[in-house]
């Protein structure tokens, strides 16, 4: 699909840092959200996200998350409103997560850090053909952001862990159909944080418009211990765990995180 572009990675190691330094680069993400110094922004209109399970194609290691990728040449999967002005097409989502529960999230809210988060990433539709030209494009990308917490198992994302094994390897891909990426949102969507940002790997252009969920959603000890047990390395490298695969948080420089709910 247009998304399933590769990241272009440099040699990242877990905790990537990265050597790059992104000319400007004052829009940078993740962020701390300091919920005191949001502004409450009453024009933040729902946000509509429409998601059609059919179109759900692979599941695949690319060396830094796992990605659940969408056709996303049609517009099947369609996400407005909310801070967009324009409509955005699903292309795949991915995870953050940790070693251990006690860290794994990129955004924090007042410096809480959560085992893990969700990135629903979207593109233009309205305005680019394709995922990799939008990504160049200050208006060009939409991610939704979900903190998961520790707690009692996710039913949905069950059949997600289930074909994990299968792709435990960097660059290993499986077919992987009818898969509703609604399930993995929280029940109230309409209260979250915007603001505007980067991409949190490489090119970390800055190019999205950040959507983060107030409420999060709960997955089991176990399902989590799945994903470290993907591994950063291919078949015929020494062995690698995939775990601690955030980067390290942004000043927040000029910018002011809007809430839709006060
Ligand atoms: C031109 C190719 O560019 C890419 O493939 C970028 C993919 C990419 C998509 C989303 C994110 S995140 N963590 O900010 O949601 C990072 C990188
Ligand atoms: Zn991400």
């Amino acid at each position: 699909t247009a998304c399933s572009s590769k990241y272009v990675l440099s040699q990242m190691h877990p905790m990537w840092q990265g050597p790059l330094v992104v000319p400007g680069g004052d829009h940078q993400s993740p962020i701390d959200i300091a919920v005191r110094k949001t502004v409450f922004d009453s024009e933040l209109k729902p946000l509509v996200a429409t998601y059609d399970p059919q179109t759900c194609q692979q599941i695949w290691n690319n060396g830094y998350s796992f990605l659940v990728e969408y056709d996303d040449t049609t517009d099947k999967n369609t996400l407005k409103g909310g801070p967009l002005q324009d409509k955005f097409r699903l292309c795949q989502f991915h995870f953050h997560w940790g070693e251990s529960n006690d860290w794994g999230s990129e955004h924090t809210v007042d410096r809480r850090l959560f085992p893990a988060e969700l990135h629903l990433v979207h593109w233009n539709s309205d305005r680019y053909t394709l995922f990799e030209e939008a990504v160049m494009e200050e208006n060009g990308l939409a991610v939704i952001g979900v903190f998961l917490k520790v707690g009692k198992r996710h039913e949905g994302l069950q059949k997600l862990v289930d074909a994990l094994p299968a792709i435990r390897h960097k660059d290993s891909i499986v077919e992987f159909n009818r898969f509703d990426p609604g399930c993995l949102l929280p029940a109230n969507i309409n209260d979250y944080w915007t603001y505007h940002g980067s991409l949190t790997t490489p090119p970390l252009t800055e190019s999205v418009s950040w959507i983060i969920m107030k409420q999060h959603i709960e997955v089991s000890h176990d399902q989590l211990a799945v994903f470290r047990s993907l591994l950063f390395t291919s078949a015929e490298e020494v062995q690698k765990s995939m775990v601690n695969n955030f980067r390290v948080q942004q000043p927040l420089r000029s910018r002011t995180v809007r809430s839709s709910f006060s």
